[in-house]
């Protein structure tokens, strides 16, 4: 049932109430989209939209799928509202450790605390090892085959 023009304000309960392959909404981002007669042409089929339309949020689903910019652009048609107090998941995600204001590489990784871990002991043995060999290869030279 597209409501062209008339855009208005949904929660996402709304669109979960929307889920049957008669009637069919998505939520993506802040946007609500009536895919009811886009079910049968949609090219990843009609029960991705349904389950995506039952999980009262398809964004990541949507997201996950990475769909092509005519993808993009044809949503558009199908536009019947937003979502009211609709708050963007990248700015509660962006304070937490490895958000999104983190390099792609390295979202998710545990942030290292402190300095790096410091040198072993044997780090710290081997050049006076070296050195006593050194001396000790030298006082045979200089002394005992003298002698
Ligand atoms: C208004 C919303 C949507 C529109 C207009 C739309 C449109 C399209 C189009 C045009 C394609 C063909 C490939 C491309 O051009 O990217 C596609 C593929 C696909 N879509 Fe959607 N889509 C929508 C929502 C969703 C949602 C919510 C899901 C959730 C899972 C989804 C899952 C898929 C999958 C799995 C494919 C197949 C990808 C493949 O076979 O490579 N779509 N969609």
């Amino acid at each position: 049932m597209a409501d062209e023009g008339s855009k208005k304000l949904f929660s996402h309960s709304d669109v979960v109430g929307h889920a049957s392959r008669k009637d069919c909404w998505v939520a993506i981002h802040d946007k609500v989209y009536d895919v009811t007669k886009f079910l049968e042409d949609h090219p990843g089929g009609e029960d991705v939209l349904l389950h995506a339309s039952a999980s009262g949020d398809a964004t990541e689903a949507f997201e996950d799928v990475g769909h092509s910019t005519s993808a993009i652009s044809m949503m558009n048609s199908y536009l019947i509202g937003s979502i009211k107090d609709y708050v963007p998941p990248s700015a509660s995600k962006a304070a937490t450790i490895g958000g999104n204001d983190a390099p792609p590489n390295f979202r998710g990784m545990p942030r290292k605390k402190g300095p790096p871990a410091p040198n072993t002991f044997l780090d710290f043995l081997l050049p006076l090892f070296v050195l006593g060999l050194a001396f000790a290869a030298w006082y045979y030279l200089t002394f005992i085959t003298k002698s």
